[in-house]
């Protein structure tokens, strides 16, 4: 590693990687890209159904949080990729990009630029769509999606089911219409022949020939330093505990994910001024809301028996081994299968002008033993996954320490605002009445989640904990904005010093509605376009 770079991108996620591969593609550019994380050679991060074995207690290639979910529920164990790719090197792979109407809010609350018209561009130089290119789809660009493949006869009756509900079948459940209208559809995902596609997949492979890009793995950003207020050097650890601060002559880009964005800013001294001299830490910038806004969408389950078609039994025991087997001989099976094989949107009532849920079909089901173990049922099962796009309550991410490897306060108060209750409740209710439709009840025996006895408003919600769970899309935490209390500009500058800015899901002011790391991608395309056109102008 040099000691000077124009450019220093702490993470090496989503965002990290997109940004990476632009900013570098100018060979006039030196790049250094940090991340905490090992290079991503562990086979497991590319075999899709491999986040069985990395997400694991200990696992070298994720973040661990102890996470409370707000109210009286038990805190959680919540989990962000931690290698080349961040998160989406251990995400579900299922594609999603968000609804016009989230990104054209960004824009009405004074953030132009961020309009549907400009941010679907950046989704199609993104895309190398396998439907192939159309009026808002990538053909061409370097991340590779594979939509999951027609054939099977229970995933093809539950969108029979849709459509019996009134909800339209589609070939793309991204296009925007889909994303209003509602509509589902086979799901298309963030994999290539078999093998997950990573934002380190489609960014570096290439990238990292080049002789003005570096990057460095097992290496911890762990402050940003200053000279008055502008931002000119980072604090890094390497493996073997040596540290060094390397200088950024241009400017420092923080990727580091909804959790580690905002850390990172605390520990150098930007965020709530009283929290950061309690913690003994020098304050560059009194800036309250870094940390809140912590946004996040919760999924409520509805766990089935059926009589046939899940991957629980190719997926458990001796054939677990045969189905891993026919995998890393063919890229193919149940093992090469993303999150969900069947998604899209819907309207919790008719009376919407736009879809509020977002539905997935997980082809197995699963469920906590006597003593605790999460395990497959020993019978087929499937689960119907399904959410609010748009949720309002809001939580908080908080350093408790100046120490950089003390753990993190997370509280993401779920279900407080009153609105994410209301349509927990719709999306449970619609979960049920999919599952009753006439094509589904050759397969459904019986419902095992949430369970009959649970019939009520009031009891799902007092139960709401329980069936379901994070979707692991954290953002807001560094929110993008026009007033005095957002973190970042429009531009995604830092307010209140120079040389920096904030590239990941933190600066969504909103949850778009849908996954995130398609979203935190698009963002990467944009921050290199606002950072290489104000230095071209600045030059
Ligand atoms: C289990 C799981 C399942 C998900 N499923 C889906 C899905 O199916 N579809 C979907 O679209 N989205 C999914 N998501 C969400 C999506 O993957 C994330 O929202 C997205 O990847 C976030 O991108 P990011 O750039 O904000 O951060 P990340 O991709 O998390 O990247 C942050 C990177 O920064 C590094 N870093 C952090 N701090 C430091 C530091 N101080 N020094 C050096 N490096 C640092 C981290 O190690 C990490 O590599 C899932 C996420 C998870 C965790």
């Amino acid at each position: 590693m040099k000691d000077r770079y124009d450019y220093i991108i702490v993470g090496a996620g989503s965002a990290g990687c997109a940004l990476a591969e632009r900013l570098s593609a100018d060979r006039g550019n030196s790049v250094l890209l940090v991340e905490s994380g090992p290079a991503d050679k562990n086979p497991f991060i590319h075999m899709p159904r491999g986040i069985g074995v990395i997400a694991n207690p200990g696992s070298k290639v994720i973040w661990e949080y102890d996470v409370q979910t707000g109210g009286n529920g038990p805190s959680e164990r919540w989990f962000r990729g931690k290698t080349l790719g961040g998160s989406s090197s251990v995400n579900g792979m299922v594609y999603m990009r968000g609804a016009p109407m989230d990104y054209d809010g960004w824009a009405a609350a004074g953030c132009e630029g961020w309009d549907w018209k400009s941010v679907e561009q950046k989704f199609v130089e993104l895309e190398n769509h396998d439907l192939g290119a159309g009026e808002s789809r990538g053909g061409h660009g370097p991340l590779r999606l594979t939509t999951h493949p027609k054939g099977d006869a229970l995933f093809d009756d539950i969108i029979a089911a849709g459509e019996e509900m009134g909800i339209a079948r589609v070939a793309d459940v991204n296009n925007p219409k889909t994303t209003r209208e509602g509509g589902l559809g086979y799901q298309p995902t963030t994999r290539h022949r078999g093998r997950r596609e990573s934002a380190a997949k489609a960014f570096l492979t290439d990238a990292k020939t080049r002789s003005n890009f570096e990057i460095a793995t097992e290496t911890d950003a762990l402050r940003i330093e200053f000279e008055g207020k502008r931002a000119v050097a980072i604090r890094l650890r390497s493996k073997d505990g040596a540290i060094q601060s390397v200088r950024a002559d241009k400017e420092i880009i923080v990727s580091g994910g909804a959790f580690q964005t905002p850390k990172l800013l605390q520990l150098s001294g930007i965020g709530d001024a009283a929290l950061l001299r309690s913690l003994g830490i020098d304050v560059v910038v009194d800036a309250p809301n870094v940390g809140k806004n912590l946004r996040e969408h919760r999924h409520t389950d509805l766990r089935l028996r059926v009589k046939g078609n899940s991957q629980n039994a190719s997926l458990s025991g001796k054939r677990a081994i045969v189905t891993a087997l026919r995998y890393f001989l063919f890229k193919s099976g149940p093992m090469s299968h993303a999150a969900h094989e069947v998604g899209g949107f819907a309207k919790s009532s008719d009376d919407l002008d736009h879809a509020d849920l977002q539905f997935g079909l997980m082809s197995l089901s699963s469920s906590v033993d006597k003593a605790g173990k999460i395990g497959l049922d020993p019978f087929p099962g499937i689960t119907f996954v399904t959410y609010f796009t748009r949720p309002e309550s809001q939580g908080e991410v908080r350093i408790q320490s100046s120490d950089p490897d003390a753990p993190l306060y997370v509280n993401v108060n779920f279900l407080s605002a009153e609105i994410d209750r209301k349509k927990f409740v719709a999306a449970t209710r619609w979960n049920r009445r999919l599952a009753a439709q006439p094509a589904l009840t050759k397969w459904v025996e019986e419902e095992l989640l949430p369970g009959p006895a649970i019939q009520t408003d009031e009891d799902i919600l007092a139960n709401a904990m329980s069936f379901g769970g994070t979707c692991f899309h954290s953002a807001g935490t560094a929110r993008m904005g026009t007033d005095d209390k957002a973190v970042v500009d429009c531009r995604l500058r830092v307010r209140g010093v120079e040389g920096l800015r904030v590239c990941d899901t933190s600066f969504f002011p909103t949850l778009v509605s849908g996954n995130t790391n398609g979203p935190a991608m698009m963002a990467g395309l944009m921050a290199a376009d606002f950072i290489l056109s104000d230095h071209a102008h600045s030059a």
